[in-house]
């Protein structure tokens, strides 16, 4: 059975931006999906629309067979603990330690007074110990947030969103501020994650090569509509061109393929513009 179903979903906004239409997708449970193409194709407001950070217009979305396009209250609120978000700009509170931005993925657990005074469940702060160490941070948990690296901020979000134990995780440009090296270890470690809990994902991801390397299907969004859907070694220059536009893609892949990091497959960028980049 698949986790998410995506039935016919649209999108206009107030403005009269129509930001996505009909859009048809179904996610098996542990698959990493990359949601990729130009800026403006709508792949911040698909993730958003998912979790109803986004009212859509039309269609439904079904988590396990849930359909959380009616949803209200209390019901979307428990809805919502299902699906981690993992945000570009990590959406940290600066002035709190590592360990309590990390608590704070269960406040829509506890209790509310309980919250006020940040006194978490044992079981909580052991589980966010774990985390921790998992993704590398054991030694900064006393760390104010607004002293760590852009990678250890998004090291902290990452162990935030699993912490509410997700079934789906929502990630939107988890290396956009990143250099290329943190960028890899980054969607390593995600990968790997969502390997070890069996974790389904959807990542925004402006950079084709780290989604092509790390993820298991790759759908490419143009104006509002999938315009590829399938493996990543199917995303051939005609597929970019398709997706993103006229370019040189080959050129693009030479040139890439000169990549600080030996290991690396021949490279397709697209810059945070949407448009295709050299890698640095
Ligand atoms: N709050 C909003 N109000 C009105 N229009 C919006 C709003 N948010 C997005 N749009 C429009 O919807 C379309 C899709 O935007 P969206 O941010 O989803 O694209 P994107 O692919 O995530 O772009 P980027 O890669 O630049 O973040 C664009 O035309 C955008 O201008």
């Amino acid at each position: 059975m698949n986790l998410l179903e995506i039935k016919g979903l649209g999108k206009r906004y107030a403005t009269g931006d129509q930001a996505l239409a009909d859009i048809r997708l179904a996610l098996p449970k542990s698959q990493v999906m990359a949601l990729i193409g130009p800026s403006g194709a709508g792949k911040s407001t698909l993730i958003r629309c998912i979790n109803r950070l986004v009212e859509p217009s039309e269609g439904q979305v079904l988590l396990g067979g849930l359909s959380l396009t009616g949803l209200r209250g209390g019901a979307l609120r428990k809805a919502r603990r299902r699906m981690g978000m993992i945000f570009q700009d990590h959406a940290l509170v600066d002035r709190l330690t590592v360990m309590e931005n990390v608590l704070s993925g269960r406040l829509g657990y506890v209790g509310f007074w309980r919250s006020v005074w940040r006194r978490y469940p044992r079981a909580d702060v052991q589980e966010a110990f774990r985390l921790l160490e998992r993704v590398g941070l054991a030694h900064a948990i006393d760390k104010r947030a607004d002293a760590l690296s852009g990678g250890q901020r998004q090291r902290v979000g990452i162990a935030r969103a699993l912490l509410q134990n997700p079934e789906l995780l929502l990630i939107d440009e988890p290396t956009a501020s990143l250099d290329p090296k943190t960028s890899r270890q980054i969607m390593r470690l995600i990968r790997e994650l969502c390997e070890e809990r069996g974790l389904t994902a959807i990542i925004n991801i402006h950079d084709v090569d780290l989604a092509r390397r790390f993820c298991d299907r790759i759908v490419g969004l143009h104006a509002g509509r999938v315009v590829f859907d399938g493996l990543p070694d199917a995303l051939d220059a005609a597929t970019l061109t398709r997706i993103y536009g006229e370019e040189d893609w080959d050129a693009h892949a030479a040139e890439a393929a000169q990549d600080d990091d030996p290991d690396a497959p021949p490279a397709l960028h697209a810059s945070r513009s949407g448009w295709p980049r050299v890698t640095t």
